[in-house]
């Protein structure tokens, strides 16, 4: 039985990890490298956007249930450890693991015999087998548990998960029991596979989330051409139980910390076992795509062609984080496309709720500010780039009367055409007939 287990990495996934497990009874160390952040932790304070989750942390801290630390070597003790660190992308595109395995090579010096480890990072295929090597052990079991929470909803997802996934050979059953006992309390279906299942099942799940978002990008494009309206096209598609609502919606592209770098990783996968996932790489090719296609209605819609000039353009930019709910920027296609018409000589100033104007994004001729109205100021076009729900309240009269030209690219189709035609604005949106791609 578990009761005392610690966590590697208190971002997104680990200190969400952290704060729910000791919010379902059991008594957690977290351990994280970054000083400040550790501090900031101890001291009860969250810095990432996640509803529920400070609470969480507090109410840890207040039972004694929930410690954080920078020292590694406290997790000497402990039952069981869940690895929730960094994997991101390499240049070369596969997962850059350095961090994933020096640690673990730390961990082996550390850990008691027996102690379960357990992978909440998304890590590349056969993963699992290598473990034992780099930990310089082979008596600890290994357990792989992909995690598939979404930023935004985290709390949420991890208390309340669709499914949990525990990939463990035979000889660690008994390992495989103890993790599934960490999510008894959620009464999610707990799915028992070998390892590499369930390092599949977390790629695949991604890729598919991916497929389907460009899926109705291209879509969206079609609609434009042929007169059709791509919102009332994924509504009717969505009531469909075998295709479901969610990931229907037209956007500039799919990002985030996740999504990218993990098609980027199955593409590897697949080449190196000598399947040519054809899906996968046209939907990220169609991501790509979508963002050169917005930039280009922005271009529409500032210089009244498609090869017009930006020079000297002020644009404003409604929303930089990668999807509403969260500020994280990590590969955020709004970032993508600013950076690509500040390239091409436009001045924007961008306005995100959930990013402060501390934050310098370090792209030249770009500003952000803390209030979205300042975009507006002598601006050639609006361009809405994240689906916040507040942007539909914003006062658009007073915007009209700030901006130079009164024209709104809304990339997420979110504001309501009729209300902004009231105001005085001309709605450029996406995926309707009325807007054709440019
Ligand atoms: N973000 C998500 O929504 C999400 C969801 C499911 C799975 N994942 C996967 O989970 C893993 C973690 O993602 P994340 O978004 O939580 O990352 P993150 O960047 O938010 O957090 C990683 C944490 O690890 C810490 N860290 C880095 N090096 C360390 C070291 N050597 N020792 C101790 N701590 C260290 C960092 O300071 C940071 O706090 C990744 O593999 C990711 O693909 C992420
Ligand atoms: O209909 C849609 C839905 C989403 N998106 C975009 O897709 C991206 C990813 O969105 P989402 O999946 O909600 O973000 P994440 O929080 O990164 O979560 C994904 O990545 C996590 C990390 O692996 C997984 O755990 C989650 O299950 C998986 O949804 C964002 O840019 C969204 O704007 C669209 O363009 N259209």
């Amino acid at each position: 039985m578990v009761s005392h287990l610690g966590v590697v990495g208190a971002g997104y996934v680990g200190l969400t990890s952290a704060a729910c497990l000791a919010h379902l009874g059991f008594r957690v160390t977290c351990v994280d490298n970054d000083v400040a952040k550790v501090d900031r932790l101890c001291a009860g304070e969250v810095t990432i956007a996640e509803p529920g989750l400070a609470d969480l942390v507090v109410a840890g801290r207040t039972r004694s249930r929930l410690d954080f630390t920078t020292d590694i070597t406290t997790l000497a003790g402990v039952d069981l450890v869940l690895l929730c660190l960094p994997t991101p992308m390499g240049p070369d595109g596969a997962c850059n693991l350095d961090v994933f395995e020096s640690t673990l090579a730390i961990l082996g010096g550390v850990l008691r015999p027996g102690c379960v480890i357990v992978t909440k990072s998304t890590v590349p295929l056969g993963t699992a087998g290598r473990v034992p090597r780099l930990l310089g052990r082979a008596d600890l079991p290994v357990v792989s548990n992909p995690e598939f929470l979404r930023e935004g909803h985290a709390v949420e997802d991890f208390l309340h998960p669709d499914r949990v996934v525990i990939g463990a050979d035979a000889a660690y059953r008994d390992a495989a029991e103890e993790v599934a006992a960490l999510y008894a309390e959620t009464g999610a279906p707990v799915l028992h596979t070998d390892p590499a299942t369930a390092e599949v099942t977390k790629y695949a799940s991604n890729a598919f989330l991916a497929i389907k978002a460009s899926y109705v990008n291209v879509l969206a494009e079609l609609c434009e051409r042929v007169g059709a309206d791509v919102t009332e096209v994924t509504h009717a598609m969505g009531l469909d139980d075998r295709i479901a609502p969610d990931f229907l919606t037209a956007g500039p592209g799919w990002g985030g910390s996740c999504l990218p770098k993990d098609t980027s990783a199955l593409l590897r996968a697949a080449e190196e076992a000598g399947v040519d996932f054809a899906l996968v790489r046209d939907a990220v090719k169609a991501n790509a795509r979508q963002q050169a296609t917005v930039v280009r209605k922005v271009r529409c819609a500032v210089t009244g062609s498609a090869d017009g000039s930006l020079v000297g353009a002020r644009i404003g930019i409604l929303g930089l984080a990668f999807k509403a709910g969260t500020g994280d920027l990590r590969d955020s296609p709004a970032i993508a496309i600013v950076e690509a018409l500040a390239r091409q000589g436009a001045i924007l100033t961008a306005y995100d709720p959930a990013v402060g104007a501390a934050v310098g994004l370090g792209i030249h001729g770009v500003g952000v500010v803390s209030d979205p109205y300042l975009v507006a100021e002598d601006a050639a076009a609006l361009v809405v780039l994240t689906e916040w729900p507040e942007f539909r309240t914003l006062d658009w009269t007073a915007l009209a009367r700030a901006v130079r030209h009164p024209v709104v690219v809304d990339m997420r189709n979110v504001l309501d055409a009729a209300e902004l035609a009231t105001a005085g604005f001309r709605r450029v949106g996406l995926g309707t007939s009325a807007e054709p791609m440019a």
